[in-house]
């Protein structure tokens, strides 16, 4: 269960922007949707103890990850979020193995307990990135640089995702894959998610909830849970089904994709 109501500003001399976000769910996979710079990523850095709200109270599962008024401010490393941040944000002189590894604790060592390597070959294993484990990111595909963001984030056991636009960086064919890994794993693992997205389909894919942010506040709450049509949700997200264009069907057609 997530339970945020926050209010944050954010200024840098010339801009300021105003955050007054309030949302409550218990859905596994809840998408915060809405326009760029509508304060959909400012909630989740709040969320991950990298922003502080001037007000407010951010808790996860009844435990209590920040609350102003009884003056609660759990640091980053001690709230359990796992953090995909937008375009992957992996450190580029670090190794596969190194970049997957930085999500553990013990980092600071340097020198991995044996038990933690062992987690880390495991999760190198688990997104088929074994052979990968000592390449450097630049060298990597963008849905290899995703397994090695997805697998950073899962490597400190968290029992949260923060999923900052997931699926931005990659191309659609990619895309469609990567939503069904990023299901199975989350489901798999048993950990709720929490992502950004201003992109219907990955919403419509994955979430069970989605909160519609507008102007730095949530504006509405979407159930998105099975027994609803596509075109109910769509529409509840505020949207029509883009008409087919006789090019997209025919690809649709010649790719063997029957679905709508
Ligand atoms: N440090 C800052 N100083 C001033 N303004 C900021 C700061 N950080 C973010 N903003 C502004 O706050 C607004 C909300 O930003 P946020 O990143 O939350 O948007 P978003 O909804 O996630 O958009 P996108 O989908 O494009 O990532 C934007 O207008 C952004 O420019």
């Amino acid at each position: 269960m997530i339970d945020i109501d926050i209010e944050l500003t954010v200024e840098d001399g010339k801009r300021r922007f105003a955050l007054a976000a309030r949302l409550r769910s218990d859905a596994p996979f809840v998408a915060l949707y809405g326009p760029s710079g509508s304060g959909k990523s400012l909630t989740l850095q709040a969320v991950a103890g990298l922003l502080r709200p001037r007000a407010g109270h951010i808790r996860l599962d009844g435990r209590t990850l920040f609350d102003a008024a009884r003056g609660i401010d759990l640091p980053a490393a001690q709230r359990g979020v796992g953090y995909l941040f937008q375009h992957y944000a992996l450190f580029p002189h670090l190794t596969v193995r190194q970049n997957v590894a930085f999500g553990l604790t013990h980092w600071a060592r340097r020198r991995l307990p044996a038990d933690e390597a062992v987690r880390v070959d495991a999760l190198l294993e688990r997104f088929g990135l074994a052979a990968l484990a000592d390449a450097k990111p630049r060298t990597l595909s963008g849905g290899q640089q995703q397994r090695v963001a997805l697998a950073r984030a899962l490597a400190a056991n968290p029992r949260i995702l923060l999923l900052d636009e997931p699926f931005a960086a990659l191309n659609p064919m990619l895309r469609d894959e990567l939503r069904d890994e990023l299901a199975q794993v989350r489901a798999a693992w048993n950990i709720p998610a929490l992502m950004v997205s201003h992109d219907a389909e990955d919403v419509l894919a994955l979430a069970n909830a989605a909160f519609i942010y507008a102007q730095g506040q949530v504006v509405r709450e979407v159930d998105l849970a099975s027994g609803h049509s596509q075109e109910h949700a769509l529409r509840e997200l505020g949207l029509e089904r883009p008409a087919d264009t006789p090019m997209r069907a025919r690809l649709r057609r010649l790719l063997g994709h029957t679905a709508s």
